[in-house]
């Protein structure tokens, strides 16, 4: 536990002011008695790590945001098991405005109840994923203190996204710019659609990401890429992106292949290679690549064990050794 913690304290080493660090500490400290899944999982960010930390008054910002109406964050849930989370506000290409934070963090709670849950496919309304951070609203707040706020509300939000227990999958059409750059990174997978466009824009506003973008940046791509792709706000088209390991596929031209249907269709025929199967084997999977990414080594091998323990001789384990299955 004491290395997850240690990845926690570069809050404090931020933010004098916050002084995060030990309150995480103190907090995730008293959920000892859950499982190290749970520990590491989005319950204490239901209650919301953002509430345990000193000066940062989550109601305020809450009513803060609410106070930048426009647009929403609209959830479909299937039978399939593929949830469609759609980022919705096209007069503005889709920018995040401080109500559809909101909705966001909403849906996100929807997603982390729904048991029936495996796989979730992010994108954008109107053929475009997110220009980012709302403008009007980024203007309005544009104060240090209101600003670190929505920075950690979002990080908050977006770190219980990519800890969904789903295995999730960032469609890009149009533009992900800013925010909607970092918003992929908080996905297991990135899809691309043929002349689509991925930027980190943030330099050119006099910003880094502060939606935790760039720590997952790194983490996908590696230090020196993440470095270029910020420091020189490089627009990543699909070619680019697979080369950096930043997208996992590109999608087919629906102009000149219209028998591949939408790019949604072609999103979810993706991703359903991946969800094959009953949900709690689906849903562990998801789980044991997650603490190996998170955790430190003992910490994810002890996570992987009490994961293992959950499907071991379960119902689809069973019916696996009943069947004599064969893999050839
Ligand atoms: C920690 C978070 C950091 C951030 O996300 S900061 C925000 C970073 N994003 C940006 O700076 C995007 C700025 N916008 C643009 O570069 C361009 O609008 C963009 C997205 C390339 C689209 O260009 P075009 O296709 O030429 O379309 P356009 O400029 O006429 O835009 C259509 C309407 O959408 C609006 N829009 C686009 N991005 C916005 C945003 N982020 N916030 C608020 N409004 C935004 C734009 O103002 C325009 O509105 P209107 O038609 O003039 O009323």
């Amino acid at each position: 536990m004491t290395s997850f913690l240690d990845h926690l304290s570069i809050y404090s080493r931020n933010s004098g002011r916050m002084r995060l660090c030990a309150v995480m500490r103190t907090f995730l400290k008293s959920r000892s008695r859950c499982g190290a899944w749970d520990r590491l999982l989005q319950k204490q960010s239901r209650a919301s790590i953002c509430s345990h930390v000193h000066s940062f008054n989550e109601a305020n910002i809450r009513e803060k945001l609410q106070a930048f109406p426009g647009g929403s964050i609209d959830l479909l849930k299937q039978d399939s098991g593929i949830a469609v989370l759609t980022i919705n506000n096209p007069s503005r290409m889709n920018a995040l405005s401080g109500s559809m934070m909101l909705d966001l963090e909403e849906k996100v709670t929807q997603l982390e109840n729904w048991t029936d849950g495996k796989g979730l496919i992010v994108c954008g309304a109107a053929e475009t994923f997110c220009s980012g951070s709302d403008l009007s609203a980024v203007r309005a707040i544009s104060n240090t203190q209101d600003g670190m706020m929505m920075c950690m509300f979002m990080q908050n939000t977006l770190t219980r996204l990519l800890r969904l227990p789903l295995i999730s999958v960032a469609l890009v059409e149009g533009k992900a710019l800013g925010g909607g750059a970092e918003f992929i990174t908080a996905c297991d997978f990135r899809l691309m659609a043929p002349d689509s466009v991925i930027q980190f824009v943030h330099k050119h506003m006099g910003l880094v990401p502060g939606w935790g973008g760039a720590a997952r940046l790194v983490r996908i791509v590696g230090a020196q890429k993440a470095l270029q792709l910020l420091a020189g706000a490089l627009k990543v088209n699909p070619t680019l992106g697979l080369q950096i390991g930043l997208v996992d596929e590109v999608l087919k031209d629906l102009h000149t292949d219209m028998a591949v249907g939408t790019t949604l269709k072609q999103a979810e025929q993706w991703l359903s290679n991946y969800v094959k199967g009953p949900v709690p084997v689906i849903q562990a999977v998801k789980k044991v690549v997650l603490s190996g990414r998170e955790l430190p080594l003992s910490e994810a091998l002890r996570t992987e064990m009490s994961v293992f323990g959950t499907v071991w001789g379960g119902p689809a384990n069973l019916q696996a050794l009943a069947n004599k299955s064969k893999h050839k």
